[in-house]
């Protein structure tokens, strides 16, 4: 694969590992399942255990699925919501694009533009070999960057809009990882949904 700069749009994604599709859901759709989201779920703000100390996970999460979709991650255990109406339906809604069903999905919830996540990849054994994640974005927009685990350099970046639909495949949950960074500007909230088969 090419190397490309920093700033690539979405134009420019190797699509076979990200697939951006901008206004997958329409505005008011959106602005609906935004607002219910935000105050429907019981977010929470976990702790994960980094070099020994506990830090606050810098945005809130809930996750939801099938009851046999258990998951680790960070060496917590989550143990799936029941699902609601309106996650199955979003679910029924992408999974025709996405060509897999889904059973699980983690929500997250950045408050603003100090809310985050940290370069990782989801590569838990649960998730199989090269697994289909669909990422479902509403709310403020934020940038996405994914980078080569062997060469920082070759990296991406797209910024997820209201209404979009990623989707990570192929190999970029094992060659590669991504990030959601903070910004220097202030932001609103964003929520966004990745959909997931537990095997
Ligand atoms: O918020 C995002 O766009 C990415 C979230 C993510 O990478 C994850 O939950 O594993
Ligand atoms: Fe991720």
């Amino acid at each position: 694969m090419e190397q490309l700069s920093f700033f690539d749009t979405e134009d420019n994604l190797p699509q076979d590992i990200l697939e951006y599709k901008p206004n997958f859901f329409d505005a008011n759709e959106s602005r609906q399942i935004f607002k219910t989201l935000l105050e429907q779920t019981p977010w929470k703000q976990e702790s994960q255990y980094m070099y020994g100390r506990e830090v606050k996970t810098p945005r809130l999460t809930a996750w939801y699925g099938d009851e046999s979709s258990y998951y680790k991650f960070s060496g917590q255990q989550f143990i799936p919501l029941k699902w609601t109406d309106q996650l199955l339906n979003i679910k029924l809604k992408i999974e025709p694009a996405a060509g897999v069903l889904f059973n699980s999905v983690l929500l997250n919830y950045y408050r603003d533009n100090n809310d985050s996540v940290a370069w990782h990849s989801d590569d838990e054994p649960e998730l199989g070999i090269n697994p289909l994640i669909a990422s479902v974005n509403f709310g403020q927009t934020r940038r996405f960057d994914v980078r080569h685990k062997a060469n920082h350099k070759q990296k991406y970046s797209v910024n997820l809009e209201n209404g979009s639909l990623l989707l990570m495949k192929g190999d970029v949950q094992h060659q590669w990882e991504h990030q959601v960074p903070k910004s220097a500007k202030v932001l609103k909230g964003r929520i966004n949904l990745t959909f997931r088969t537990i095997i």
